[in-house]
């Protein structure tokens, strides 16, 4: 059987085969509450080496998209535990994804129907996912932020910290922060989104402090063998852009080598789109000195790729050393015996996009396993 199939130990999680279902945001849960539907959608998944969760709001200020879940109120957390529960009864390992928009969110969804938060006052050209009074879901432009006062960041870094006090709590293995996609960390990440003039802004050092300084204190909270980064260096998402990726990324990846992580998750490409997306005359990004420049900074984590992997793309990756784990998002909407069907190369479900986000158990609990269709 080739590696891809063979288990491996991810910081301090043991994780029974390489196949990582990829954070997926469905928007299923009302209210930020973790459901009945959530449980049994984690749990018919379980066979996966590793789910890592859809995007969770660490506070309400975090959060950008109507019916996504959140790890900020009790009621969540205890619909958390149920998940968790679920999951390792079924014998598999989960993680939650700890998320903060920034500024690809909406007024309606803001505390007090407030601006949302950045690095800086400008608008992304971004949609987000509005529930509409009669239940009915669509996408809406994202609403002007305000550049959070340099005072303000010290109370984010907290949110982050008891965000991943509670995740652990709540029975998961791990956290993985979500510094990718034009959130709120890429916000401050990239040059082309982040225009302040702090100690958060300007050099390559300053726009990555924020990064630098979650990973720190959700270490020092919860150990590094339980936290791990997703990163995507040269994704549009959120209307995100960097003048020199290449630099950007392989400082962001210097830094995060002294930690010790899990894993590092890296976003090859556009997000759900081209595994060769450029930013703007920048070449084709060199993800392998990306790792290369991790690994030369000391960084010993488990080195996750995602974007458009297929079963060959997967166990080439595996196989070469190129990866250790390789995470699929769209076939683990479909195929919540993926793990199977790729070890046996039996053909996959093709999933339903009018039912990925809002809804509920038409295309989030009814795609048939092998076993429904034997
Ligand atoms: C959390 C997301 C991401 O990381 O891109 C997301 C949010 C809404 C729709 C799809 C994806």
């Amino acid at each position: 059987m080739t590696k891809l199939f063979e288990p491996t130990k991810v910081g301090d999680i043991t994780v029974k085969n390489r196949i990582v279902m990829a954070p997926l945001t469905r928007n299923r849960s009302p209210g930020a509450i973790p459901n009945d539907l959530n449980v049994e959608y984690y749990r018919q998944r379980a066979t996966a080496g590793l789910i890592i969760t859809e995007a969770t709001a660490i506070t309400h200020q975090g959060q950008g998209y109507a019916d996504v879940p959140g790890l900020y109120s009790k009621e969540a957390l205890d619909g958390w535990k149920r998940v968790t529960n679920a999951v390792h009864a079924a014998g598999g390992r989960i993680v939650v994804q700890m998320w903060h928009v920034g500024r690809i969110s909406h007024t309606t969804l803001q505390p007090d129907g407030g601006k949302p938060v950045s690095s800086t006052n400008r608008v992304a050209k971004a949609k987000t996912y509005l529930v509409n009074a009669d239940g009915s879901g669509s996408f809406a432009d994202t609403s002007e932020p305000r550049a959070l006062e340099t005072a303000e960041i010290p109370g984010i870094i907290e949110d982050y910290r008891k965000a991943a006090r509670a995740a652990i709590d709540a029975g998961f293995d791990g956290v993985e922060i979500h510094g990718a996609n034009g959130y709120l960390i890429d916000q401050f990440i990239r040059d082309g989104v982040n225009d302040r003039t702090d100690q958060y802004g300007g050099s390559v050092e300053n726009r990555t402090r924020l990064a630098f300084d979650v990973v720190d204190a959700v270490v020092k909270e919860i150990g590094a063998g339980r936290t791990a980064i997703r990163i995507s260096p040269v994704t549009p998402s959120g209307e995100s852009f960097d003048s020199n990726p290449q630099a950007t990324f392989t400082h962001v990846v210097e830094g995060l080598a002294r930690y010790g992580l899990a894993y590092v998750h890296v976003i090859e490409g556009q997000t759900g789109g081209d595994r060769d997306y450029r930013q703007g005359e920048n070449p084709s990004f060199d993800y392998r000195a990306l790792r290369q420049a991790y690994e030369k900074a000391g960084g010993k984590a488990s080195w996750m790729v995602n974007n458009g992997y297929d079963r060959a793309l997967a166990i080439d990756a595996a196989e070469s050393g190129r990866a250790d784990l390789v995470a699929f998002g769209k076939p683990f909407i479909a195929n919540p015996d993926l793990v199977e069907r790729l070890a046996k190369n039996l053909p996959l479900n093709t999933p339903d996009q009018s039912t990925f986000y809002g809804g509920t158990a038409k295309g989030y609990l009814d795609y048939p396993t092998l076993e429904k269709v034997a």
